[in-house]
């Protein structure tokens, strides 16, 4: 990994770009695929899918066969350890509920917020350099938790695993079909897939530009959440082989992945290189992981406040700190999808079974997003109620700022009650 030392703060926000392609060019390629599914419905997935994916799709939907035959084919080994994912992440999502609070502005004026899932949601599952079936946990659990009441699930896999995942978590649909034209096909529904109200999941750079055209039709998505990234913060307390691991983790993910290093420590950082060129070899996905990390940086800063105000900067979906004031640091963080913490706190964990959601946001999308969450999958609706004696006590506050405003039919709203309460 190259090693920059002590760059100027005005180098930065070209030290820190991600490598992504010009979204211009992807934007061109993605808006006909838009629109081809728009106007050609479930033939456009059909010539999309042989032309993308090779694959051959006379059935789109799943069948229920196939669902069911996925459980069969699953070591018990990998069924007992998508459980123990499910368990977690269920727990840490459940306390995500928020109880109704009733609360009192003026005497007899109750306001309160209802939680309600949001009806017909839609899942995209990556599937096309690997088999996200982690990813099926991430978004279903809390869909599932939500009371969504249709959960689409589209991928370009058909491995087991996400089949077995999306049983679990009570998927309702689930199509064969990848890229941004699964992605148009939730959005805009065909004679197969049903048009969802919000769209979530990861993808890489094809999907996210599939997501942000359609919110600016006013599609609801979860957040831009593309190719995997993941920074590093080490001082001379971690330990290069742990660290080398965590960068290649992300790193294996795809060409377009990037991963950063953040140290005070000059030696630290060339030890970490040297391990981290033996762990690459040893990779079945090296040639990715080899892309990733030529362009990825490892960065050398004077102290500890330069290095939190550069990842403050740099805002990684993945932030691990493995320095010895972990906890002191991650309160200064401001800007970041997911924290580890220490040593023995792999970013692999997040990704798979601690719990927390690994649906994140990238590309700095973290200084203004947050993951996915409970709150996602649910809308809040505002109730309030006004007893008569509540209106007396109100009332005069509303006309006097609806006159104020020029509206006199809000005025006659409340003086007509009032007048009636006389
Ligand atoms: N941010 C997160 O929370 C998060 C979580 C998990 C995964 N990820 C990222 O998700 C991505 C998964 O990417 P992937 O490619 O493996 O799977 P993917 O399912 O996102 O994309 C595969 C699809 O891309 C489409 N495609 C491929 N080449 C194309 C082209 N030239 N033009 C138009 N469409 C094309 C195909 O239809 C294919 O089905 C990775 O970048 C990974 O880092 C991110
Ligand atoms: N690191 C990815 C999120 O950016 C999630 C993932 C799934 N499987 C492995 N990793
Ligand atoms: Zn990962």
């Amino acid at each position: 990994m190259q090693i920059i030392a002590y760059p100027n703060r005005s180098e930065w926000p070209a030290l820190l770009a991600r490598p992504t392609q010009s979204m211009a060019n992807i934007e061109k390629a993605v808006a006909p695929i838009l629109e081809q599914v728009q106007k050609e419905g479930d033939a456009a997935l059909r010539a999309l899918a042989l032309k993308f994916d090779k694959i051959d799709l006379t059935e789109i939907a799943m069948s229920l066969a196939t669902v069911a035959a996925a459980e069969a084919s699953l070591t018990e080994e990998l069924k007992a350890a998508i459980r123990q994912a499910y368990a977690n992440i269920r727990k840490f999502h459940e306390t995500q509920y928020q109880p109704v609070q009733k609360v009192e502005t003026m005497s007899g004026v109750t306001c309160w917020r209802r939680s309600v899932g949001i009806e017909k949601v839609g899942l995209y599952i990556p599937g096309g350099s690997a088999p996200l079936f982690s990813t099926v946990l991430m978004l279903g659990v809390p869909a599932q938790l939500a009371g969504c009441k249709e959960i689409v699930l589209c991928t370009p896999s058909d491995h087991p695993a996400i089949l077995y995942a999306a049983q679990l978590v009570g998927v309702t649909k689930i199509f064969r079909i990848g890229g941004a034209q699964a992605i148009a096909a939730m959005a805009y529904g065909t004679e197969s897939v049903p048009k969802v109200y919000k769209i979530f999941g990861p993808g890489n750079q094809y999907v996210t530009a599939a997501k942000m055209l359609l919110a600016k039709e006013g599609v609801a998505i979860d957040m831009p959440a593309g190719p995997s990234e993941v920074a590093v913060y080490a001082d001379g307390s971690a330990v290069p082989s742990f660290v080398a691991a965590d960068l290649l983790s992300q790193a294996e993910h795809g060409a377009d992945s990037q991963v950063l290093l953040v140290s005070t420590d000059k030696k630290f950082l060339a030890s970490v290189n040297l391990t981290l060129s033996t762990q690459l070899e040893a990779l079945p996905r090296k040639e990715l992981a080899r892309k990733a990390i030529e362009n990825s940086k490892a960065i050398l800063v004077e102290d500890e406040a330069e290095a939190i105000d550069l990842l403050n900067e740099y805002a990684a979906e993945h932030l691990i700190l493995s320095v010895s004031n972990a906890e002191e640091i991650c309160e200064k963080i401001i800007n970041a999808g997911s924290i580890f913490l220490g040593n023995y706190t792999p970013e692999s964990c997040g990704d798979y079974a601690s719990g927390t959601n690994h649906t994140l946001p990238t590309n700095g999308h973290a200084r203004a997003y947050s993951g996915v969450s409970l709150d996602s999958f649910v809308k809040k609706i505002t109730v309030q109620h006004i007893s008569p004696e509540g209106l007396k006590a109100l009332g005069p506050t509303v006309e006097a700022m609806a006159e104020a405003e020029s509206l006199h039919a809000h005025k006659r709203a409340v003086s007509l009650r009032l007048s009636s309460l006389k």
